[in-house]
C-alpha cells in the first residue's frame, strides 16, 4: 500500500495527528518487528499509552527466533497484550476477541475502532488486510476525519491505518539496526558496503554469524575480518568489477537485502 511517512522534521505534525486519532479510535494497534521489538517500537508509543489502550502485534515471527520471541511475549505482556504473528498467514480470532476484550466499555451503538501504528515497514498494511479481509470497504465521510488517513471497516471493526513515524531523536546505532531490518533507507546511515560489515560484526559479536555464513556455504573462523567474509559473499555471488576484484557495495546491498527480508534465516537482534 502507497503511503505517506511522517518523517523525522515532521514528529510534531505526526504526534498532534495521532492525537487526533486517539480521540478517533477506541484501541491502538502497535506493530513491532519480532526481531527488534524494542528498536521498532512506535516512538510515541508511550503517549499514545496515556490517551487509549494499547495492543501490540511482534510481526514477522517466521523471520525472528522462535525461543527470543517467547521471551519478547513474556515481558511485552506485563505492559500491553501481545502477540506475535506470521502477517503473511493472517490474525487469528484471538486478537479481535483481545481487542473488543479490552474496549468492553466503549459504546456499543458504533463499532470498535481500532488504529494501526507502528514505524515504516513493520507490516501495518499486512495487519490491516488481515484484520478486515476481502469484505471491507473503505469509509469516507468521518466526522472530524483525520488528515492523511484511510478508514476500512469490515463487520463490527472500523480500522484506521497511519503513517510510519520514525523516531527523530533516534541515535545512529538505532537507524543503522532499523537499516539492516528495512525499516530505515540505507543512505540515512551510511552507504551498503558499511552497514553490511557492521551488520556482520554484529552478528559476530553475538555468535550467530555462523548461521549467515553457512547460507553461502562459508565457514566462521576467529581470526578472520569481517571485510573478508563480505568479499568472500561478493566473490560467492558473482558481485565483480573489471579486474577481478569484488564490488563491494553490490555485495553489501545483495547481503542487506536478504537479510532484511529473512532470506538469510531467521535473526532475532535483541533481547527483552
Ligand atoms: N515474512 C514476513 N513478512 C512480512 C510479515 N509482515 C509483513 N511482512 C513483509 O514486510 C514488508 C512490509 O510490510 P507492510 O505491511 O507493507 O509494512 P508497512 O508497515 O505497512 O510499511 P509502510 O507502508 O512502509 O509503513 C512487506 O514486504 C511484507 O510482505 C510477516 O509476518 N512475515
Amino acid at each position: 500500500m502507497a503511503r505517506t511517512v511522517w518523517y523525522p522534521g515532521h514528529m510534531e505534525k505526526g504526534r498532534r495527528r495521532l492525537a487526533e486519532l486517539a480521540s478517533q479510535v477506541d484501541v491502538f494497534l502497535e506493530v513491532r518487528d519480532a526481531r527488534a521489538p524494542f528498536t521498532t517500537s512506535s516512538p510515541l508509543i508511550g503517549e499514545l499509552a496515556k490517551l487509549k489502550p494499547v495492543c501490540v502485534v511482534l510481526s514477522k515471527r517466521d523471520l525472528a527466533e522462535e525461543e527470543k520471541t517467547k521471551l519478547w511475549i513474556k515481558e511485552l505482556s506485563k505492559l500491553y497484550p501481545t502477540f506475535a504473528l506470521n502477517l503473511r498467514r493472517g490474525v487469528p480470532r484471538k486478537l479481535t476477541g483481545k481487542l473488543f476484550e479490552i474496549c468492553k466499555n466503549r459504546p456499543k451503538w458504533r463499532e470498535l475502532r481500532v488504529a494501526i501504528v507502528g514505524i515504516p515497514n513493520v507490516g501495518k498494511s499486512m495487519l490491516l488486510n488481515a484484520l478486515i479481509g476481502k469484505k471491507a470497504s473503505k469509509v469516507g465521510g468521518m466526522p472530524g476525519i483525520t488528515r492523511g488517513v484511510s478508514w476500512y471497516r469490515s463487520g463490527n471493526l472500523l480500522v484506521v491505518d497511519s503513517p510510519g513515524i520514525l523516531d527523530p531523536k533516534a541515535d545512529r546505532e538505532t537507524h543503522v539496526m532499523l537499516t539492516w531490518l528495512g525499516c530505515s533507507k540505507a543512505d540515512v546511515v551510511g552507504d551498503h558496503e558499511t552497514l553490511a560489515l557492521q551488520l556482520l560484526e554484529f552478528l559476530r559479536s553475538s555468535g550467530s554469524i555462523s548461521r549467515l555464513l553457512e547460507k553461502f556455504s562459508l565457514s566462521f573462523s576467529e581470526d578472520k575480518d569481517v571485510a573478508e567474509y563480505l568479499a568472500e559473499i561478493g566473490r560467492k555471488i558473482g558481485a565483480l568489477v573489471s579486474g577481478g576484484d569484488v564490488d563491494l557495495t553490490r555485495a553489501g546491498q545483495y547481503l542487506l537485502e536478504r537479510f532484511a527480508t529473512g532470506k538469510l534465516g531467521s535473526f532475532t537482534l535483541e533481547m527483552p
